[in-house]
């Protein structure tokens, strides 16, 4: 099985992590094969473990780095030279870009490949520190120009912003002093970072509580790594944050400390570990830290050594050199180099995600606008300015690694180059990008939960989406199809993979020159580790793939074994016309199968050729369906990861939709309370005007039952008499008046009966009485003088406020009962309230 070159995408390397420390007693599932001619080895073998009846899988590399592969072997055997050489150009003309990547499941060394350790230097260290050297007299200097700063700003076309590292790196850290350490580099192999024992309890930063996932579990314990890989001389009185407690338990650390630590926990990026709460509810991210500042690292790796490699660079050219760095976090690009902005409304500190698009300057091709990028002019700036990226990165413990990459991380190297001396001339770009993809996971073993979860279903997605890509990739490479690599599904295969094909519409621009990047893809694996998950990312990462199918029954493999040459040219026939309908691309390479090479040998008697003609077809069948149960449980073991990256979907997607609700129900609680009390506050008003309106109306009435009855009231403020004594007033008033009435009513009656008694013409002597004066001589005035008298004497008990009812004699003698209303001068005012009543 010859590895086949994977045009344009990848050259792919495999690397074998040592194993970590206590996990002796786990199988180990994964041989690597020997060359032939002592060659670097090429393929390994994946032998599942504790089952037997699972096909055994054979993988091919471009090469195959074991165990003891130290970083200076990576860095030489993958071949980074040539990119860097690439990027540089050094024969004219624009670079090549360049792409170095890592894939693997989570733990398995991508960050350690890429990043390197405490005491070694991982590949970007190491591709910086050539690229550097290797131009060191052809480098420009903006700090000696502000034309030159300009010039870069204005090629540059991804409408960044673009800073001079002095400049950036002031920003950054508190104790960055520019020029004078520029260049600088100290001399032990460690990292020091005092300000790693602070606890800072940030801003922004979510309180615990019982549904948090605790991202890191020990915070003091990188306390213990920074004090432990302090020499004791060396170690200063312990920063106290002003905003937390420090670790105070010193003398206790250094037995417990863990001597298989990452280099990430001895970075910043470390210090990002903190007990983080499920995402905040307005988005789909939790929050990045709040922005402060850093200490500049005292000490960085030296090793391994590479003063003695260089790369050709073009002498006649200058060159300029601009770093930027971003992440793909849940299908999000954000700036790892733009500190995170707090947001007025949610007083959360946030990062806005860029877009990967085409620009004005680049039509043609898309990139991530909006960046900050530095120009830096030597690697202790460059260095300083990818601390400060990391320190931005999302890492979190899972149960898988303590620090583990939650995004995709990309650092970016722009070389720009121009003709020397051509002050007004064109920088040409190509860039050098060194990604550390996070690693694919099972929720199961990782035991991630709530946003960790999330983000891990979001992982395996786009690395299933660049897994495709791969594979259709690797496919091209045995068939005539064409490549159509589905490289626009998500983010991270678009920036990985749109500079690896010609952009269809550039084919008249300048850009339709450029070469196809070229890529290195570095695949690392834990021999010891999850197998199905390895074993996946090995599948579609690998150049080639064989497949041999279980052991066959003995009878079988004997049959076989006697018959073997004659069978050898119907057994490709039949295994390959059956099984193409049915074959998965990820096949594509596969050998029909192998004879198993163990099986025992057993003696038989000997058979007619019918049925050894028989017992072969049937060994055939036998094998052929072994084969096709083996695509099966291969089928089944991809779905099955589809499966689990959807359900971590979609516990994602629940998760967001609970604090969608969550956010919903505050938001009419709190529209409902301040609706509520608006209108408590209108009714207040209202009733306390209604009760100034009811203590005025019945003052009123009062003044008018006052001014009715002719008797003076006294207001409430007068002594507290006054109330009865005007009852008492009123109540002799009614009662005279009564008197008087009954009194004239009786009179009357008398009257009455003696005006009955006489004949007409005797009634006059009535005239002769002097209280009745309006008697006259006419009969009809005498009754109407006597119906006003009585008129006027009748008063109702009712009270000063009732209308009279007042009976009036009409001049033809039959009385009729009429209202008559009070002088309106009198009673306006009380109709008006009446009415208001
Ligand atoms: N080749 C190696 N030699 C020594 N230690 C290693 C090697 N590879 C990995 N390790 C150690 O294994 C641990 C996990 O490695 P690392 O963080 O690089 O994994 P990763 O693949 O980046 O994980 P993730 O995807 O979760 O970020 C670290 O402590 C690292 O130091």
């Amino acid at each position: 099985m010859e590895p086949p070159q994977k045009s344009n995408l990848f050259q792919v390397y495999l690397r074998l992590r040592p194993p970590p420390a206590g996990n002796s007693a786990a199988e180990r599932f994964l041989s690597v094969e020997d060359s032939p001619e002592n060659d670097a080895p090429t393929h390994i073998t994946l032998n599942p473990p504790n089952d037997r009846r699972r096909a055994i899988e054979k993988f091919a590399f471009t090469q195959v780095f074991e165990e003891d592969a130290t970083q200076l072997d990576l860095f030489q055997g993958t071949r980074v030279l040539p990119l860097v050489e690439g990027v540089l150009a050094p024969h004219g003309g624009d670079g090549t870009d360049g792409l170095l990547a890592t894939l693997g499941v989570t733990g398995s060394g991508k960050t350690h490949t890429m990043l390197g350790s405490r005491s070694q230097r991982g590949l970007t260290q190491l591709a910086l520190d050539v690229l550097f050297r290797s131009i060191d007299s052809n480098i420009v200097d903006c700090e000696t120009s502000p034309l030159l700063e300009a010039s870069i700003r204005s090629s540059d076309a991804s409408e960044a912003t673009i800073h001079s590292a002095p400049v950036f790196l002031e920003t950054v850290y508190s104790d960055f002093s520019g020029p004078s350490r520029a260049g600088s580099r100290a001399a032990t192999p460690m990292i020091v970072r005092p300000s790693i024992l602070q606890t800072p309890q940030l801003p922004g930063r979510f309180p615990d509580s019982p549904h948090s996932v605790r991202l890191v579990s020990h915070e003091d314990e990188m306390s213990r790594i920074t004090l432990l890989a302090t020499p004791p001389n060396q170690r200063g009185p312990p920063v106290v944050s002003s905003r937390a407690p420090v670790a105070s338990n010193e003398p206790k650390l250094a037995h417990s400390l863990s001597p298989k630590k990452h280099y990430m926990t001895l970075t910043s990026a470390a210090k990002n570990k903190k007990t983080v709460t499920k995402p905040p509810v307005k988005g789909d991210y939790p929050p990045p830290p709040t922005p402060r500042r850093l200490q500049r690292p005292s000490a960085l790796p030296q090793a391994p050594d590479i003063s003695s490699i260089r790369a050709s660079c073009d002498p006649s050219a200058e060159y300029a050199i601009v770093i930027s760095m971003y992440e793909v976090y849940n299908d999000r690009i954000f700036d790892l180099l733009t500190p995170p902005i707090k947001s007025s409304v949610t007083k959360e500190y946030r990062r806005r995600p860029l877009l990967f698009k085409s620009t004005e300057l680049s039509p043609d091709r898309k990139v991530v606008a909006g960046l900050r990028k530095v120009i830096c002019r030597n690697i202790t700036e460059a260095l300083m300015v990818l601390e400060a990226g990391l320190h931005e990165r999302r890492v979190a413990g899972t149960g898988s690694n303590s620090v583990s990459s939650r995004s995709h991380g990309f650092f970016c190297v722009e070389i720009k180059k121009r003709r020397r001396g051509r002050t007004n001339g064109r920088w040409g770009t190509s860039t050098l990008s060194i990604v550390d993809l996070a690693g694919s996971e099972r929720a199961r073993d990782a035991k991630t939960q709530g946003a960790t979860l999330a983000e891990a279903g979001k992982i395996n997605e786009s690395l299933m989406y660049l897994g495709q890509c791969l594979q259709m990739q690797s496919d091209a490479n045995s068939t005539t199809k064409p490549n159509l690599v589905p490289f626009r599904q998500c983010k991270l295969t678009e920036l990985l993979f749109s500079n690896s094909f010609p952009s269809p519409s550039a084919s008249h621009s300048a850009y339709s020159r450029r070469a196809p990047q070229k890529a290195v893809m570095i695949v690392t694996a834990d021999p010891f580790g999850d197998f199905n998950a390895t074993s996946q990312i090995l599948r579609y990462s690998a150049l080639a793939r064989e497949v041999t199918v279980p052991r066959i029954p003995s009878i079988t493999s004997t049959i076989l074994a006697n018959a073997n040459t004659t069978m050898h040219s119907h057994q490709s026939e039949s295994s390959v016309g059956s099984r193409s309908p049915t074959s998965s691309p990820v096949l594509s390479h596969h050998k029909p199968y192998f004879h198993p090479s163990g099986s025992h040998s057993r003696t038989f008697s000997p058979v007619s050729d019918t049925e050894r003609a028989t017992m072969e077809n049937a060994a055939l069948e036998i094998a052929r369906m072994a084969d096709i149960i083996d695509q099966l449980n291969a089928e089944l073991a991809r779905e099955s990861e589809a499966r689990m990256s959807a359900e971590a979907h979609l516990m994602s997607m629940e998760d967001r939709i609970a604090d969608l609700e969550q956010e919903i129900r505050e938001e009419c609680y709190a529209d409902f309370e301040q609706r509520l009390a608006l209108e408590m506050g209108r009714l207040k008003v209202s009733l306390s005007l209604e009760q100034e309106r009811g203590e005025e109306h019945w003052d009123r009435k009062v003044e008018v039952l006052t001014r009715g009855v002719g008797v003076t009231v006294t207001g409430p403020s007068e002594d507290e008499g006054g109330d009865g004594e005007h009852e008492d007033k009123e109540n002799i008033l009614i009662e005279n008046l009564e008197e008087e009435n009954e009194r004239l009513r009786r009179e009357v009656s008398i009257l009455k009966r003696e005006l009955s008694g006489r004949t007409p013409s005797r009634r006059n002597p009535l005239q002769e009485r002097g209280d009745l004066p309006t008697l006259r001589s006419s009969g009809a005035d005498a009754l109407g003088g006597l119906g006003n008298k009585m008129e006027s004497l009748r008063v109702s008990g009712a009270g000063a406020g009732e209308e009279k009812k007042v009976l009036k004699v009409s001049s033809s003698g039959s009385p009729t009962k009429k209202v008559r209303k009070l002088p309106a001068k009198k009673w306006e005012g009380v109709t008006a309230e009446d009415e208001l009543m």
